[in-house]
């Protein structure tokens, strides 16, 4: 026995590549089971992306609109840096938003959300945690190979390890083992870094439940602190405020650290395709999900 197909929309979104599907529910009505947020993740079965950012009307602090983010096997996740513009890029094309800063509420407290003249997003990020102090506490294992990482807390963990070429870390296809393991009970978030040039460093990233991804956002603030401790700067004691600009594979993202200890993020963010999608857990012997209508808007719009 089936019941009739259930067509709920979708957009699907980037910020320095890394992808998101975006499932507006402002009533939410649609709490995704990691099962079918692991299918709309799939590059092949599904739509595709590294997370999916359910857009739920619900009072947070002072925010209305609510980022319940989900990693590509369907994990829950405190915070999305790249995330939470796209989010706001969401909210703005939308309508939903027509103001130029914009509260979002995320697992991780609200965090607020500038439009830039220029198009581009800035997240004031809050502060970040050096649970084990500045100085790296934990090691990062790939292979044979083993590098001492900084614990970082953005609302959700970080190990950043400083490697002498990006290429060491391998082709990334396992979490890197982190330890002691304990450090990290509910598993890491694992950035290796490289210098380019004064505060200007670069990044890969592998994701806690998307494996290695184009860009994380919480990662490069992450590691713009791991650079500005290591590189003996601490903006809330110096009473002076760094900026790095944080290269990753799908482009750059510039984090300053200000004198207060707030961490704030800019980049792009783009929502460029739009369709709906047939969510088959209402159909309890159906095929799980199939599309019925996918239309893209190639040209990016970041209105
Ligand atoms: N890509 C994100 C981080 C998403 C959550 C992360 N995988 C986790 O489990 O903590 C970002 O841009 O910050």
């Amino acid at each position: 026995m089936s019941s009739a197909p259930h067509a709920v929309p979708f957009l699907k979104g980037h910020g320095t590549e890394n992808d998101f599907v975006i499932i507006p529910d402002p009533d939410d009505r649609l709490p995704l089971s990691p099962a079918a947020v692991a299918r709309l993740c799939d590059r092949r079965a599904g739509i595709g992306g590294d997370g999916v950012l359910r857009v739920v009307r619900r009072a947070v602090g002072e925010a209305e609109w609510f980022m319940d983010y989900r990693n590509a096997d369907g994990s829950v996740a405190e915070m999305c840096g790249n995330g939470v513009r796209v989010f706001a890029r969401y909210l703005r094309r939308a309508g939903l938003v027509t103001a130029d800063e914009v509260p979002v509420g995320t697992r991780a407290g609200v965090r607020r959300v500038r439009y830039e003249a220029d198009g581009s997003i800035t997240v004031d990020m809050g502060a970040a945690g050096l649970p084990d102090g500045a100085e790296p506490s934990v090691t990062v294992t790939v292979g044979e190979r083993t590098w001492p990482a900084r614990h970082v807390d953005m609302g959700n963990p970080h190990a950043v390890a400083f490697v002498d070429r990006l290429s060491d870390a391998g082709p990334l296809r396992e979490a890197p083992e982190v330890r002691p393991a304990e450090t990290y009970p509910r598993g890491t978030n694992v950035e290796f870094v490289v210098d380019r040039g004064p505060r200007h460093v670069a990044l890969r990233v592998h994701e806690r439940g998307s494996g290695e991804t184009r860009s994380c956002g919480t990662g490069a603030c992450a590691v713009m602190v791991a650079a500005a401790r290591r590189d003996g700067l601490d903006p809330a004691a110096d009473g002076r405020a760094a900026t790095y600009t944080v290269d990753v594979p799908g482009g750059r993202l510039l984090v300053t650290e200000a004198a207060d200890g707030t961490v704030a993020m800019t980049g792009p963010a783009v929502v460029l395709a739009e369709g709906t999608v047939d969510l088959g857990w209402l159909e309890p012997d159906g095929d799980p999900m199939r599309f019925s209508h996918v239309s893209e808007n190639i040209s990016h719009s970041n209105g």
